[in-house]
């Protein structure tokens, strides 16, 4: 049987996106997922999104990363899968969904999507890099000039490499261009090579720069090699942390095809 499939971008981090509410595809089928999303030998993309029924949410959002297994949350796929949403005519401008790390709430304007991220409360400063969790795992490294840097070799080495391991992270390189305006490269997990741009990889890398005195702002503008996102956020006033976080930019529909 054929499969309908649409193509999304968001700054460039392209997803395959499929309408799974009649559960017509089959999720299990990893080395179906990973040839699509080849860029040589499929449709070419940095991961597949199935959209899913919800009980009582407008829907739910499934993430698979390039090499074919689900992984955690997709801030740029959360916002493509909106837009997506209200194309199929499931939502107007507002919407409620389930992604793999909760509830999420969005709005849509056009092209422009702002997703609401979960809270994050535990953010573990070192010399030279912050680690957190904003629905996927990300290592923040700051650097004096981000064009020289080969994010392949180096993303790949602090992946893989301790206290990371086998189960890894994202890794974002960022330089400092003023207090509410910073620029970002990243390694993605999964892929396993540098993607255009990174939702809860920015996200990140907002609140560490915030987290670590680099700024003092709540909505953060990050140039990333697809494009530009914003993050705005609140300090969680009784514990270490943030809350209210909102990852916003544009996301796209860039073609509808049949495999
Ligand atoms: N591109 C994503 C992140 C997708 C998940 C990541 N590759 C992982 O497995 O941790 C985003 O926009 O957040």
């Amino acid at each position: 049987m054929k499969q309908t499939f649409y193509k999304y971008q968001g700054t460039g981090n392209d997803f395959v996106m499929i309408d799974n509410r009649y559960l017509s595809f089959d999720k299990n089928d990893t080395k179906l997922i990973k040839s699509m999303c080849s860029r040589r030998f499929g449709i070419g993309a940095d991961g597949l999104i199935l959209l899913e029924n919800h009980e009582t949410l407008d829907f739910k959002m499934v993430y698979f990363n390039a090499d074919g297994n689900e992984s955690s949350m997709c801030g740029n796929g959360g916002r493509c899968i909106v837009a997506f949403a209200k194309f199929l005519g499931i939502i107007e401008n507002r919407t409620s969904f389930e992604a793999i790390d909760g509830l999420h709430h969005a709005e849509i304007a056009k092209t422009t999507v702002r997703l609401q991220m979960q809270d994050v409360s535990h953010l573990e400063k070192f010399d030279s890099h912050v680690f957190l969790n904003t629905g996927s795992p990300h290592h923040v490294q700051m650097e004096d000039d981000l064009t020289q840097l080969d994010i392949k070799k180096i993303g790949s080495t602090i992946r893989y490499g301790a206290p990371y391991n086998e189960a890894g992270t994202n890794v974002n390189f960022v330089t400092k261009i003023s207090d509410e305006l910073f620029s970002v490269r990243t390694y993605e997990r999964g892929v396993e090579d540098e993607t255009l741009s990174c939702g809860t990889g920015v996200t990140a890398v907002a609140l560490a720069m915030n987290h670590i005195g680099e700024t003092n702002n709540n909505l953060i503008t990050l140039n990333v090699q697809g494009g530009t996102l914003q993050v705005s956020f609140e300090k969680n006033g009784l514990s270490l942390g943030y809350k209210n976080i909102w990852l916003i930019g544009p996301a796209v529909q860039v073609f509808k095809g049949e495999i």
